[in-house]
């Protein structure tokens, strides 16, 4: 595909990000896309917002898939793109254009000169919450398009365009999200003796779960926990009966993350006593680490020296992906697409560079080829 086209396609996705199982348009558009292909060779499927897209290989020995996530994430672009974002208070500002751009671009690629192998697109909704990957495993739909082996990429802000990372083994973290209602006795700001001050109680929540990765977590054996927003009260004057802390908590290990969500309940109990208050905790959706399978990623490596990139060994990150429950399941591996933008994963200014679709697409068509 040309990289006019690639961009083109980019952009327009770029300008209807929505959330995890809501990709009505989304789905829409891929499906549109597919439908111009030549339709010798393909079998199409969806799965709620979801696609599976299968191509027949000319000589099969195996199925080899990719995925790409569809979602976006509830923030406020800030990018000034003329193409930005059309849909008030959603972004996609962590590349799932840029997946689905280059899965696009390497079915088109597949459609009209199939591989020796077949090949399966599995266009996967709601990575950022609460999950396709695991529920899109366990359907129905996945007995017919079930590959023998997987790969899938992400997008790299700090890595320059040219650059491509991965590792053997863990690549991204086990993740948890975290969502704790506290509620105690309200009541007038002048006589907090006589009310239990859930403001009060979720500061020293707050502060005590630092406590676990400081003090309890073996520092090899890293964890993070992180509140990212915290609610409570109603107006300056009254004490707040209600309080809410929203987080994520990720660890190296799936035994860590037992580890770590037994000290938060222990934690937890603890405020309801010395706070005189009730507490809920509720762990959301979480997702499985990302263990790479060391020889598919050796073999990535190799393929990536007949094209004009460059091949990193990637650190372990903290961030969570839930294509690790297809790698549970299903051999193969992720890797990081350099896109150099100042702004971060989750940022409102997230700016990949779109140099870096052509390169992902013919790395990604390139690994379905051959790997
Ligand atoms: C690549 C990436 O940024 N993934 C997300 C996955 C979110 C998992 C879940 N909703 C949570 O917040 O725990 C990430 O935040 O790492």
């Amino acid at each position: 595909m040309e990289e006019k086209e690639l961009i083109h396609i980019r952009r327009d996705l770029h300008r209807i990000p929505e959330l995890g199982f809501e990709e009505y348009k989304t789905h829409s558009y891929l499906l549109e896309f597919i439908k111009e292909l030549p339709q010798d060779h393909l079998t199409v499927e969806t799965w709620k917002t979801g696609i599976f897209v299968k191509v027949e290989g000319r000589a099969p020995k195996k199925t080899i898939g990719y995925r790409a996530d569809i979602d976006g994430l509830p923030l406020t672009e800030a990018t000034g793109y003329e193409y930005a974002s059309t849909h008030e208070g959603q972004m996609h500002a962590c590349g799932h254009d840029f997946h689905m751009t280059i899965a696009l671009a390497a079915l088109e690629s597949l459609a009209n000169e199939p591989a020796s192998n077949h090949v399966v697109f599995i266009f996967q909704p709601a990575e950022e919450g609460p999950g396709g990957a695991e529920p899109m495993l366990r359907s129905e739909a996945m007995y017919r398009f079930k590959p023998d082996c997987i790969f899938a990429l992400h997008i790299a802000p700090e890595l320059p365009v040219g650059v491509v990372s991965s590792r053997a083994g863990l690549l991204f973290a086990n993740t948890s999200e975290l969502f704790i209602d506290l509620t105690g006795k309200g009541g007038h700001a002048a006589y907090p003796h006589l009310t239990k001050d859930m403001v009060v109680a979720a500061s020293f929540l707050v502060t005590q779960l630092q406590q676990i990765v400081a003090r309890r977590v073996d520092p090899l054996d890293s964890a993070v926990i992180t509140v990212g927003k915290i609610a409570g009260g109603t107006v300056q004057n009254i004490v707040a009966e209600q309080a809410r802390l929203e987080g994520t908590i990720r660890t190296m290990s799936p035994e860590a993350m037992d580890r770590v969500k037994a000290e938060i309940e222990k934690i937890v109990q603890g405020i309801e006593l010395a706070h005189d208050c009730s507490a809920s905790i509720d762990y959301g959706s979480n997702y499985y680490q990302v263990n790479n399978h060391a020889d598919y990623v050796q073999k990535f490596a190799n393929l990536t020296k007949g094209l004009n990139v460059t091949y990193q060994e990637a650190s372990a990150a903290m961030t969570g992906e839930d294509f690790g429950y297809m790698l549970k399941e299903i051999p193969g591996f992720m890797f990081w697409l350099g896109v150099d933008s100042q702004s971060g994963l989750h940022t409102s200014r997230l700016s990949p560079k779109e140099e870096a679709l052509s390169i992902g697409a013919k790395l990604v068509v390139k690994g379905l080829r051959e790997l």
